[in-house]
């Protein structure tokens, strides 16, 4: 399958979040235009996303549901268990640990890390908090591959080279800083903020893109 983009992953990662917690249990096969109301975008978007992962409904049925499933897990690496760890521990990590672990997600969080001594040693959610000097080591020990950064600003980057050190291919950054990484290493940052701003510019600026939907491709 050719490489495909951040946005249709995005795309193709909502659609998989439908159909495991939202779809009707009872349907064998679903419309590209039920899939797309739900996620209030066009249908022909949604047929060329899943086009793009090699999907085709069939005419008169759509998607058959169990195979469209299998197709956004092979297509999303969603087929197997991902190790994760939290780096801080503090109100968001723990609420990122929480929400995650209710979750039916084969993303698993397998540790906690925390430079706090109040913190370490504790479970919360039924995952485990370690003091950062043993991070090398649990994260090899679990195969850990992807971790959450949890930490205050100044203390991002350091935490970060920790974890490159240690083997994490993937990072998702909440500290409000730019983080530099080794090209081999996956990096998204979430600032609410962002949106939150953008929702107060589409909310003054009315435009093409909110009278037709969130998530048409751009
Ligand atoms: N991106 C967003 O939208 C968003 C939203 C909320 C918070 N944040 C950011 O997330 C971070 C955490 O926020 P919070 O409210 O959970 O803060 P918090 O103070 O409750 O938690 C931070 C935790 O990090 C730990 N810590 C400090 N230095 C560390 C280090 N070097 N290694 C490991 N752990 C360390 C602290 O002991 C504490 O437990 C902050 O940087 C905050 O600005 C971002």
């Amino acid at each position: 399958m050719k490489p495909i983009s951040g946005k249709i992953v995005e795309r193709l990662a909502r659609y998989r979040t439908f159909l495991t917690e939202q779809a009707p249990g009872h349907r064998t096969h679903l419309f590209s235009h039920e899939i797309a109301a739900a996620m209030r975008t066009a249908d022909s978007q949604v047929r060329r996303d899943l086009m793009a992962i090699g999907t085709q409904g069939v005419p008169r049925h759509g998607y058959e549901v169990e195979a469209l499933m299998e197709k956004l897990d092979l297509a999303l690496s969603l087929d197997r268990t991902h190790a994760v760890a939290v780096v801080g521990a503090g109100h968001l990590g723990r609420a990122l640990i929480s929400f995650l672990e209710a979750s039916r997600s084969t993303l698993c969080i397998k540790a906690a890390f925390d430079t706090d001594p109040a913190k370490c040693n504790r479970v919360h959610a039924g995952v485990k908090c370690h003091p950062m000097d043993s991070l090398e080591a649990v994260i090899a020990r679990e195969a850990i591959t992807l971790a959450i950064l949890c930490v205050p600003a100044a203390a991002a980057q350091g935490a970060a080279d920790q974890l490159v050190h240690a083997g994490v291919k993937g990072i998702l950054n909440f500290a409000p800083v730019a983080l530099r990484v080794p090209v081999n290493v996956a990096l998204e940052e979430i600032v609410i903020t962002t949106y939150l701003e953008k929702l107060a510019y589409f909310t003054t600026h009315p435009s093409k893109e909110r009278r037709n939907g969130r998530h048409e491709e751009r």
